[in-house]
């Protein structure tokens, strides 16, 4: 006799799963090699992969299931570099050698995928933004706050830009010129003195055990100080050789002070919202706040302060006539004047929140990168120093630097551009193509099938020889300074217009700031604030790396350093897995060799 009840316990819940188990077959094989079809009859190499297109888990996991791959027998994984996500940087650009070409297919199931480092190619999508979007799903999740310029696409986007790009102004910058200026000696003033805030001893500075923790702090301070006109104020007491500092210390000191509505302080809210973030852009707010778990409601916690600060900071600069020039108060200004009926709060909070994620880990890991860098090359370390005494030079005592100085940082602007060059924060920009698309690559015609991603690799690009010359791989700041009179050959892009006689690549050849009508918003921000930084860093102390142990030699900390520089792995910026000591040492104090 039939069980019926055992049918429906064991046999629909089967029947269900092994329905599921076909289909996903039917689909794998036949998108997979209708993909391999397409890639053989396209004039441009095609790879074939066997993991699943646009599978984020699989995407964030396949730096750690690469060494798997790698190990097995006859080169069965080969094929997984392709997959990783920071192939061109791990394999450094293994494409141009095996399959000599700058632009490819990664044929696989779900479809082909097109990854592009040529600087022709990468010009003609990002300037094609209505043929090839911007693939606003990996973005989603960044719309916690409210949509904003970042997730949005077509004409969503184009009003979030209207309304975004103006307050990145000339005022603006000066505003960062200030702030990056205060809040950069009060951080070297604290590399510099010890526990009990005294001065250190020439040469017996104290160990910076955690270098971008101290970047992310100064470049969020200086983000408070250009988005919302708030004072971020500094411990006083060493805080080098801790990546803590005392909340309590710095909330009495702060701008914004805690009122009966709040549990904490802006500046606690931001700090933790920063070092929560992931969990808030995963994990739905219901969930946090409902949580049994009391880390997970604290994080919701943060989120919501956050949200009743940005909502408190809105209604003050509504209520304030002057305006100092800041992010908020130019976005509150433009949606009075422009888009009184249609914008919303929210928007406001999302884009603002946006700013600060963009703008944050990025410049924060560049000055990371080029302290490290710095302390590494001596030799260019003194040609920074250099162009700072000779700006130093011209002042009567008692004078500040000025925003006025800011051009004559041609050193300084070389040194970024070379770091972003060649350790770009974000590995690569993500579009997709709707509908059917043709684009050409060197005189050919290249179709484009409907629901194709692409992938423009900034790694590749801004190591492909073609436009580097034959040092890519090498650090070399002075490939960004040109004679005096340097004129711009046709097709380049001017990187640094502030500054003269700065190289203007190729146009579409360095995308650490992207490229076409979705570059960044803040690159402006991004190099005054790092020039700046820079300047009041270096003035009087110079970076060393810290010798572990006293017989090692500094040739093997600097090959231990540079090894590190490589060692990274994508989250929301690209991140150096392993920390590299530093010290600021008074100058004349330093301990590193090359000295003319
Ligand atoms: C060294 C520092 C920085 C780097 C390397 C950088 C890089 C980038 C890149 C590559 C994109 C394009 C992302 C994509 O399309 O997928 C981008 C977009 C953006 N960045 Fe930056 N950024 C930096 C600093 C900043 C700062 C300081 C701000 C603001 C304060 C900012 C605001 C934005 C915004 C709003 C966008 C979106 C523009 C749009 O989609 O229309 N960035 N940035």
């Amino acid at each position: 006799m039939i069980d019926y009840l055992s049918l429906a316990l064991y046999g629909v819940p089967l029947v269900y799963v092994s329905t599921k188990v076909v289909s996903y077959l039917v689909w794998y094989f036949t998108t997979l090699n209708a993909a391999k079809r397409f890639g053989a009859s396209s004039p441009i190499p095609a790879v074939a992969v066997y993991t699943p297109r646009s599978s984020t888990i699989i995407w964030l996991s396949s730096p750690y299931f690469a060494p798997f791959f790698e190990a097995l027998p006859f080169g069965w994984g080969h094929w997984f570099k392709y997959v990783r996500m920071d192939f061109d940087w791990w394999y450094k650009c293994l494409h141009r050698t095996e399959l000599k070409s700058d632009v490819f297919w990664t044929v696989g199931p779900g479809g082909p995928t097109l990854i592009v480092s040529d600087a022709d190619v990468v010009t003609e999508i990002a300037h094609r933004w209505k043929d090839f979007s911007k693939q606003t799903k990996p973005y989603r999740s960044l719309a916690v706050f409210g949509p904003n310029v970042v997730t949005s696409e077509g004409s969503t986007w184009q009003r979030h830009r209207k309304i975004t790009s103006p307050p990145f102004n000339e005022k603006n910058s000066s505003l960062v010129f200030a702030d990056s200026i205060a809040h950069g000696k009060a951080m070297i003033a604290s590399f510099t003195t010890d526990a009990e805030g005294n001065k250190s001893v020439p040469g017996d500075e104290p160990v910076v055990e955690d270098l971008l923790h101290w970047t992310m702090t100064v470049t969020l301070h200086v983000l408070s100080g250009a988005a919302f006109s708030l004072s971020m104020p500094w411990p006083t007491k060493s805080i080098a050789t801790s990546s803590a500092h005392s909340t309590e210390e710095v909330t009495a000191q702060s701008t914004f002070k805690i009122t009966q509505k709040h549990t904490m302080s802006f500046q606690q809210s931001l700090d933790k919202l920063m070092e929560y973030l992931m969990y808030i852009i995963l994990f739905p707010s219901w969930f946090l706040r409902n949580s049994p778990i009391p880390i997970l409601r604290k994080m919701q916690d943060c989120a919501d302060e956050f949200r009743t600060y940005m909502s408190e900071l809105i209604a003050d600069h509504q209520n304030s006539e002057s305006s100092r020039g800041d992010l908020l108060g130019s976005i509150v200004k433009a949606t009075t004047i422009d888009e009184k009926a249609t914008w919303t709060e929210e928007e406001t909070i999302g884009n603002i929140f946006v700013f600060i994620l963009a703008g944050h880990e990025t410049t924060a890991s560049t000055l990371q990168s080029a302290i490290i860098l710095l302390a590494c090359y001596p030799e260019y370390q003194q040609q920074v120093q250099s162009e700072i005494d000779s700006i130093w030079s011209t002042k009567k005592e008692g004078e500040e630097l000025t925003y006025d100085d800011y051009p004559k940082m041609r050193f300084i602007v070389a040194l970024m551009l070379e770091t972003l060059r060649a350790y770009p924060p974000l590995n690569l920009l993500p579009k997709h193509a709707t509908d059917a698309q043709t684009f050409t690559y060197r005189g050919q015609t290249v179709y484009v099938p409907p629901n194709t991603d692409i992938s423009i690799a900034i790694v590749s690009t801004q190591h492909n020889p073609l436009y580097w010359g034959p040092d890519p791989w090498e650090f070399r700041p002075s490939r960004w300074l040109m004679p005096p009179g340097y004129l711009p050959p046709p097709n380049t892009s001017n990187e640094a217009p502030a500054q003269d006689n700065i190289l203007c690549p190729p146009k579409g050849a360095f995308l650490a700031f992207s490229a076409g009508f979705r570059a960044c918003l803040g690159k402006k921000f991004a190099q005054v604030e790092f020039c700046t930084l820079i300047a009041v860093l270096l003035k009087e102390y110079s970076v060393e790396l810290v010798r572990e142990g006293k017989d090692e030699k500094w040739e093997e900390a600097r090959d231990k350093a540079m090894a590190k520089m490589f060692d990274r792995t994508s989250s929301i910026a690209v991140r150096m897995n392993e920390k590299v000591r530093v010290r600021f040492v008074r100058r004349g104090s330093e301990r590193f060799p090359v000295r003319a």
